[in-house]
């Protein structure tokens, strides 16, 4: 599935950390680390459309102009827990940028997306939106936060994860067809539990050891 809203990372950098990171055998702290390193390899692509302005300095033989990305203008927004995982690797290439949180569980049963924390930097309608989480999977969570973050009318959003499935993909772009997905890999499908296949487990609990 490739059309001109789902862009797939194929690069085999990406791809390769990506399958280190599916192996059930690797350790929290590898698990962490190559998210981090992939996080910073996809922030590459994702920013690769992000406004620019002109400044001039002065190097050491002259004056001159210059671009530079205004960093205060984007917007990083992770969706706790496991969105923290990529907003650092993220940060790592593009340290001005502003950060939002949105605290979002999966009920187990309904596997609906259930709030319990929202907080975004001020003016956002003139800043762009980068949402990052690692998994869409049903895509309830991130259609929820979507929804959010457009009551404050940001500029554009986008929306990063590593893994997703085609009923996340379907389901987001039909809630939000506006929304550009950034993703290392279109995986097989959901199972009953709403799970990635093949996938990689659950996310948060891997970055953080949890279970
Ligand atoms: O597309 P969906 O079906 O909504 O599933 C994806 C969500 O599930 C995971 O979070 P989880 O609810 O496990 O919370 P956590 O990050 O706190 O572990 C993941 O990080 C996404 O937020
Ligand atoms: O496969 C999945 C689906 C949702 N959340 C995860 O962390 N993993
Ligand atoms: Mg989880």
């Amino acid at each position: 599935m490739q059309d001109q809203n789902v862009h797939v990372i194929d690069h085999p950098l990406v791809q390769h950390k990506l399958s280190l990171m599916r192996n059930k055998e690797a350790s929290t702290n590898s698990f962490r680390r190559l998210l981090n390193e992939l996080s910073t390899l996809m922030a590459y692509e994702v920013t690769r459309d992000v406004p620019m302005q002109e400044v001039e300095i002065e190097t050491p033989l002259e004056t001159t102009r210059t671009k530079v990305i205004d960093g205060k203008k984007l917007v990083f927004v992770s969706i706790l827990r496991a969105g923290g995982g990529i907003l650092d690797g993220m940060l790592n290439v593009v340290p001005g940028a502003r950060v939002g949180h949105i605290g979002l569980y999966r009920d187990p049963k309904t596997l609906m997306a259930v709030e319990y924390y929202f907080k975004m930097p001020q003016h956002m309608a003139d800043r762009d939106v980068i949402v990052v989480d690692p998994m869409l999977a049903t895509g309830n969570s991130a259609i929820a936060a979507v929804e959010r973050l457009k009551e404050l009318g940001p500029r554009s959003i986008k929306f990063v994860c590593l893994l997703t499935c085609p009923e996340g993909v379907a389901a987001m772009q039909k809630a939000h067809p506006d929304v550009p997905i950034y993703t290392a890999a279109i995986d097989r499908e959901l199972n009953e539990h709403g799970y990635i296949l093949p996938g990689l487990g659950d996310a948060g609990d891997r970055i953080f050891g949890t279970k």
